[in-house]
């Protein structure tokens, strides 16, 4: 078993050599990620492995090795990532689309109901050994870290993480910075931890994705605290960035900033209970909405992956709306920053 613990890709994986291949690094104790762009093919083959090696030692992934960007995203074989508010809307949509790309992901939501409902859907979908349900609030210290624990039991390590959970309150305001901006600064602190390279830590690097909004670069009128919360979310994901790469962490760090994206959360904007002291500004939400549009999860999934696999980003903050996709570009240094000279 000479091969025990390590993971393969092979391309062209379902019939000749590629498949004779991937036996043999089965046969010795390795796991094997199977590429090939005939999926009727690569799904035959991994039932032929299923029966001899368990299920959980091959995953098939359709791939075109003609495509640079295909087998880039491909690259997310083996790879282990954790996804906050993972049940329902985004943080399911981004679940998603690791797992078609090769990941096993830990999905963690404080509503048992939407994470187990998840989890069942990705079960069909993706075999029952690629995902887990961890309940989890992250307004917990405790239950954070404990989901992060199980996650490491699990899988082995942690490579993603997706500090995604949110929630809009503007009445009760504290619970929306709790959620929101102090969520994320756990969530990010926790992966360091168990991902961060050197001396401080024994992990192997990877990527965090903090969940911004557009409304963390600019106002949104009918919520002020919730901007101010992913204001804060932009702001502590560059400092951090900054700070990895300084001290040779390994760990990328960016903010993920769409307009508005057809989830649940889109409720708030015809609640009054949750408009907090501005529920007389509600009837602005459509106007708003009529001018941004209102985007689809699996569109902005996509965004989401590419922030995850581009190797060259740490402190970017990607915006997504319906006119584009687009990294902001912050001046350097305040001397360079656009102003108005008062006389
Ligand atoms: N839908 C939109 O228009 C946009 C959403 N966002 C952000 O994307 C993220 C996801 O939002 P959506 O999917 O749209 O909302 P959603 O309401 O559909 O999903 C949020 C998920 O987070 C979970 N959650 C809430 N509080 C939690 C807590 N304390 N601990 C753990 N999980 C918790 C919920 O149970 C839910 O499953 C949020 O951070 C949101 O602010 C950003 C830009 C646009
Ligand atoms: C409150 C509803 C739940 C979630 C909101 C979600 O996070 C989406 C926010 C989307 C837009 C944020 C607005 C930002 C506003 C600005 O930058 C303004 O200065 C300009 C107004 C609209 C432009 C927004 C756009 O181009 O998509």
């Amino acid at each position: 078993m000479a091969l025990s613990g390590k993971i393969a890709l092979v391309t062209g994986a379902s019939q000749g050599l590629g498949k004779g291949f991937s036996d043999v690094l089965l046969k010795n104790g390795a796991k094997v990620a199977l590429l090939d762009v005939n999926e009727t093919a690569g799904k035959n083959a991994k039932a032929d492995f299923d029966k001899e090696y368990g299920e959980d030692s091959t995953i098939f992934l359709t791939c075109d090795v003609t495509s640079y960007e295909h087998l880039k995203v491909m690259a997310l074989s083996g790879k282990i990532a954790l996804v906050t508010g993972a049940g329902q809307g985004l943080g399911k949509g981004f679940s998603d689309i690791l797992l078609k790309n090769g990941a096993k992901v830990a999905l963690l939501d404080i509503n048992e109901n939407a994470g187990k409902n998840a989890k069942a859907d990705f079960d069909k979908e993706y075999g029952k050994d690629r995902n887990i349900f961890l309940t989890c609030d992250v307004t917990s210290n405790a239950q954070l870290k404990d989901a992060f624990q199980k996650t490491i039991e699990k899988f082995g390590r942690i490579d993603i993480v997706s500090n995604n959970a949110g929630i809009v309150d503007e009445t009760n305001w504290e619970k929306t910075v709790e959620v929101n901006l102090n969520g994320v600064i756990r969530g990010t602190y926790l992966a360091l931890e168990h991902m961060k390279k050197g001396s401080g830590g024994g992990g192997e690097g990877g990527v965090i994705i903090n969940t911004s909004s557009m409304a963390g670069l600019g106002p949104l009128l009918t919520s002020p605290v919730y901007t101010a919360s992913k204001h804060g979310v932009v702001g502590f994901t560059r400092a951090m960035a900054e700070a990895s790469s300084v001290s040779g962490y390994g760990v990328r760090i960016n903010a993920f900033c769409p307009s508005f994206v057809k989830t649940p959360i889109l409720d708030f904007m015809k609640n009054e209970k949750a408009a907090g002291q501005l529920g007389h500004l509600q009837h602005l939400s459509d106007k708003i909405l009529a001018k941004t549009g209102i985007l689809e999860v699996p569109v902005v999934a996509e965004r989401f992956l590419q922030l995850v696999t581009d190797e060259e980003k740490n402190g970017a903050v990607m915006m997504v709306t319906q006119e584009c996709t687009a990294y902001m570009n912050f001046p350097k240094d305040f001397k360079d920053a656009p102003k108005t000279i008062l006389p």
